[in-house]
């Protein structure tokens, strides 16, 4: 059986938004309560399936470079996608998305996949960000939009899935794939329902 292409997608967006977390829920099905380090592990891996063909995620992370303004171009050198990720509960992490996507403009490629995920949708009580003023800057954008948390695991894996699809179709060609994750053993389709927080 030969090797399965690789996606990679980047997690961006500002400190404590909780990027390494959505990326261990997605990869290990795991949470910390206290803030994650992955300064040792700069990715982790995970084989998705899409219309029968296997595709293996390769989902870096930025080990908080970000507090510094360090991220360069070299991170996002041969990206197919970025998920671009902030904070319910804290406006200016939204607000900041912005800056976050004239990164993306400046050091990816031209058509590179973008999904954006407002995580911690947990945190009802402290929610400050709108979710419909959310919405509509990615509809503005074209791209998905979901309200996910790490800590619960709502709609984690369907904003790793719908990344998947993105770059699917955007670098594939494919259209409107079916997606099984094999941990799951689900199958969705890209407009399928997303879960409320
Ligand atoms: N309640 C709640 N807390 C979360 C969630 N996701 C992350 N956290 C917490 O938020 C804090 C920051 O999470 P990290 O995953 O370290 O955030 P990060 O964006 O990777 O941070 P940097 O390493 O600074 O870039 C930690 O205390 C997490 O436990 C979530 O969905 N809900």
């Amino acid at each position: 059986m030969s090797d399965p292409d690789v996606f990679k997608i980047l997690l961006i967006g500002d400190s404590a938004v909780g990027k390494t977390s959505l990326l261990l829920r997605f990869a290990d099905n795991s949470f910390q309560e206290t803030s994650v380090n992955m300064t040792s592990v700069d990715y982790k891996n995970k084989n998705i399936v899409i219309d029968g063909r296997t595709f293996n995620l390769q989902i870096w992370d930025t080990a908080g470079q970000e507090r510094f303004r360090t991220i360069t171009s070299s991170f996002y050198r041969g990206a197919h996608g970025v998920l671009v990720c902030y904070d319910v509960t804290d406006q200016l992490t939204y607000n900041n998305v912005r800056l976050w996507m004239q990164e993306i403009q400046r050091y990816a490629v031209l058509g590179v996949s973008r999904v954006l995920v407002g995580n911690k949708c947990d945190l009802e009580d402290r929610k400050l960000v709108n979710t419909s003023i959310a919405r509509e800057y990615a509809d503005s954008l074209g791209i998905p939009f979901m309200e996910a948390s790490a800590a619960t695991g709502v709609n984690v894996e369907e904003a790793f899935m719908a990344m998947a699809n993105e770059i699917y179709r955007n670098h594939m060609g494919g259209s409107k794939p079916s997606v099984v994750n094999p941990g799951s053993g689900g199958t969705s389709n890209t407009g399928g329902k997303k879960k409320f927080c």
